[in-house]
């Protein structure tokens, strides 16, 4: 990051005012009789109504488009264990997201311990304030067991959004990418490097839509993760490849996809010339990628690349995904966002790139034209379209899927 950039981005937290949400009150509050409504007496009478039925929170409380952003800190971004606090602006920021983008209220809770009982229990008792929980930049393999525990004990949808977030636009930007450089998913060779939240759930998505599990090779601080190597966990486990090759170099050599979710500039210029041909790499580790744009463009011309960054072409990034699937999950009160949904805000974002792209996201992007292709495998964030997308997509297969517990609303077209 550019000394100008570093600064800029400290001067955007700090002014004008200390970070990047605030609070809003939605009805009014200026006469005494307003508040006899809003506090005491008044507020008895909502109150003794959720005693009784738990659901009129929905009716008289902010929970049903309330998400809570919870960390503890211990893999912010690629950043590393950063600690609770210093995660926060992280946190903020997809805070900032859910609102910008899908009209979602969301507040950041930084929870100081990596102890994962007392993650999940701290979150359990604060779980039925909101209308869904948004797990951010736990590690693994902790992530794992966290999410897996709250979503058995909470009745509102629990995503881990490095997970399932990651796993989303990472398939749907693959398959554009696959199907503009004329390979298949079934038969690409696909170098994964990292193992942790988002690359075991991205692979996992990526099998689920016909990518092959012994086609896949996933690397970790240690070099590929093969059958019979010692001390590798279950989720590792999954993807343990009966194979001689043992480093970076050996698996990407012939690979049609690299996807990075590990570090930053992890990825040669030799490794990258030793692809096939028409090769995809997703270099999308935040905020360096595994290599520079700018340096794989130089190094070959016949690849697609994508970063999780906001200033480069192709951002493969969860924010394409966690506000409009939360929208979609939080408007008919789904109990769980399943694969089903997942599945379906997929297809939903590739349908969207083959659109024409309007003018907004042009001058958004300050780009002349975008169009499916190389340089636009995925939508832009920007792109308002997103939201009346893939919101009702989600929605519709949490209703088709048997986990809504309201109807779709009639004529559903979610708007800012
Ligand atoms: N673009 C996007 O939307 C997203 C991008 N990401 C990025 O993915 C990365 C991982 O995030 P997440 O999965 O949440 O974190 P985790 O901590 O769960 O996993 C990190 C993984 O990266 C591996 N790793 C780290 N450094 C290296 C290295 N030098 N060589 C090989 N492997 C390495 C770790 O190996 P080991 O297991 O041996 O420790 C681990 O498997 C981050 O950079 C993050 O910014 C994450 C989510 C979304
Ligand atoms: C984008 C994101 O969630 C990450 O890099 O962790
Ligand atoms: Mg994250």
């Amino acid at each position: 990051m550019s000394e100008q950039l570093k600064q800029d981005a400290l001067d955007y937290h700090a002014l004008p005012t200390p970070g990047k949400i605030s609070v809003e009150l939605t009805t009014p509050a200026a006469t005494q009789h307003d508040l006899a409504l809003a506090y005491s007496p008044g507020v008895a009478a909502p109150c003794r109504e959720i005693a009784a039925d738990q659901d009129a929170a929905y009716r008289y409380t902010g929970k049903g488009n309330l998400v809570a952003v919870i960390s503890n800190g211990t893999a912010v971004l690629g950043l590393g264990n950063l600690g609770a606090l210093a995660s926060k602006p992280v946190m903020e920021g997809k805070a900032l997201l859910f609102k910008r983008f899908a009209g979602i209220n969301s507040i950041d809770i930084e929870v100081e311990t990596e102890d994962a009982d007392e993650f999940i229990a701290t979150v359990e008792r604060i779980a039925s304030t909101f209308g869904g929980i948004n797990l951010e930049d736990i590690k693994a393999p902790e992530c794992f067991e966290i999410e897996a525990a709250l979503i058995e004990r909470c009745d509102i949808p629990v995503f881990h959004d490095d997970q399932h977030g990651t796993a989303i636009v990472t398939a749907a930007g693959l398959v554009n990418a696959l199907e503009i450089q004329g390979k298949r998913i079934e038969d690409a060779v696909v170098t994964c490097l990292g193992a942790g939240a988002a690359a075991i759930a991205c692979m996992r998505l990526l099998v689920s839509l016909g990518a092959r599990r012994e086609n896949i090779y996933m690397l970790d601080r240690r070099g590929v993760i093969f059958q019979g190597r010692e001390g590798v966990n279950t989720y590792k486990q999954e993807f343990a490849n009966d194979t001689d090759k043992r480093s970076l170099a050996d698996a990407i050599n012939g690979a049609d996809v690299f996807i990075g979710l590990s570090g930053a500039d992890l990825l040669s210029q030799e490794m990258l010339l030793s692809m096939a041909d028409r090769p995809v790499v997703f270099a999308c580790s935040n905020p360096d990628p595994e290599i520079k744009p700018e340096l794989a463009l130089a190094t070959r011309d016949d690849l697609i690349i994508a970063t999780g960054r906001s200033d480069y072409p192709n951002q493969v990034n969860n924010v394409l995904g966690f506000p409009f699937i939360f929208r979609g999950a939080l408007d008919v009160r789904a109990s769980a966002i399943n694969e089903e949904m997942k599945v379906a805000a997929v297809r939903a974002l590739c349908e969207l790139t083959r659109e024409p792209v309007e003018p907004e996201v042009l001058v958004a992007c300050n780009v002349e034209s975008l169009a499916f292709g190389r340089d636009y495998i995925i939508p832009k964030p920007m792109d308002s379209r997103l939201l009346g997308r893939l919101a009702p997509a989600v929605a519709r297969a949490a209703v088709e899927s048997g986990v809504a517990r309201v109807a779709l609303p009639e004529g559903y077209a979610p708007t800012l």
